[in-house]
């Protein structure tokens, strides 16, 4: 069974992929202060809990956008199972159905949700992403990355507001009742929530205008369901898009190796 680990700025998701599902999917708040043997506490014991047998375990594939975090999961990685690790660079993007026009200088998880959306969909879409920060990765139908679009994620910018003024909380983000707010959270949430169903609405018309043709707008990343439900231009929301994509390179990668 496969290992698979997004490292994020503000979440690791990891899972564990065998008999072509996912069989349990974890997500831990991304630390980068703790060190490898704390991280291989966390994952033994939430194997433990799931049943998971480590000596099943054969191979690990791992994208980092938090680079200071690698060498602690290799090390962890390698302490708790010894198994080989796929770690997503640029200098494997030549083998996947995607092509990356600019390597160096694209997250590796855009790369991975670009490679899941574009295998299942063989056509041009969009790729929303709703974490730390709010991403946009336009593919072609021939599967060429278009460009990347990057705003601050809602609670990035929840954040902000709170930590750089002296009145702001810092507030859940739900569906407020009113563009109006009637009180500090709900006028905070009404910014947030409603200016950026603006903002996503407006980049999909962007993209759409600019490639003179209609896409196929898929929603992943933490915020993703809350977000789409809302959201009429979004088409599909595949919340393990990102582990899906690193499944299906180290798939490839395996196949290639051989
Ligand atoms: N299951 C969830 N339900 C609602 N909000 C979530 C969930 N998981 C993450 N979030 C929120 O989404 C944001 C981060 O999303 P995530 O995709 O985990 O970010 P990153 O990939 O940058 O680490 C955070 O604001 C977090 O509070
Ligand atoms: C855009 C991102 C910060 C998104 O990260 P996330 O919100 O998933 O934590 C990440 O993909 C990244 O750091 N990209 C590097 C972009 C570049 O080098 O141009
Ligand atoms: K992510």
């Amino acid at each position: 069974m496969l290992l698979a680990i997004d490292i994020g700025n503000t979440n690791i998701v990891f899972g564990i992929y065998g008999q072509n599902k996912w069989r349990n999917v974890w997500r831990i708040q991304t630390d980068n202060k703790k060190t490898a043997d704390e991280y291989e506490v966390i994952f033994h014991s939430l194997f433990d809990s799931g049943k998971i047998c480590k000596t099943d375990i054969d191979r690990a594939v791992l994208s980092s956008v938090v680079p200071a975090m690698n060498r602690e999961f290799e090390a962890m990685i390698t302490n708790l199972f010894g198994i080989p690790i796929l770690i997503i660079n640029p200098e494997i993007y030549d083998h996947l159905p995607v092509k990356v026009l600019n390597p160096y200088q694209i997250g590796s998880d855009l790369v991975a949700n670009a490679t899941a959306a574009y295998s299942k969909l063989k056509r041009a879409c969009l790729i929303v992403d709703f974490g730390t920060a709010l991403t946009f990765t336009t593919l072609s139908d021939q599967g060429e990355i278009m460009g990347v679009a990057i705003a601050p994620g809602l609670q990035t910018a929840v954040r902000a507001l709170a930590g750089n003024t002296a009145q702001l909380p810092n507030v859940q983000l739900t569906v407020p009742p009113s563009v109006l707010g009637k009180n500090t959270v709900h006028a905070i949430q009404s910014g947030i929530f409603i200016g950026y169903s603006g903002l996503v609405d407006r980049m999909i018309e962007r993209t759409e205008q600019e490639l003179n043709q209609k896409l196929i707008i898929i929603a992943t990343g933490g915020l993703s369901g809350v977000f789409a439900k809302q959201s009429p231009k979004i088409d599909l929301v595949e919340e393990n898009l990102t582990l899906d994509g690193l499944q299906i390179i180290s798939h490839l990668m395996t196949k290639i190796a051989r």
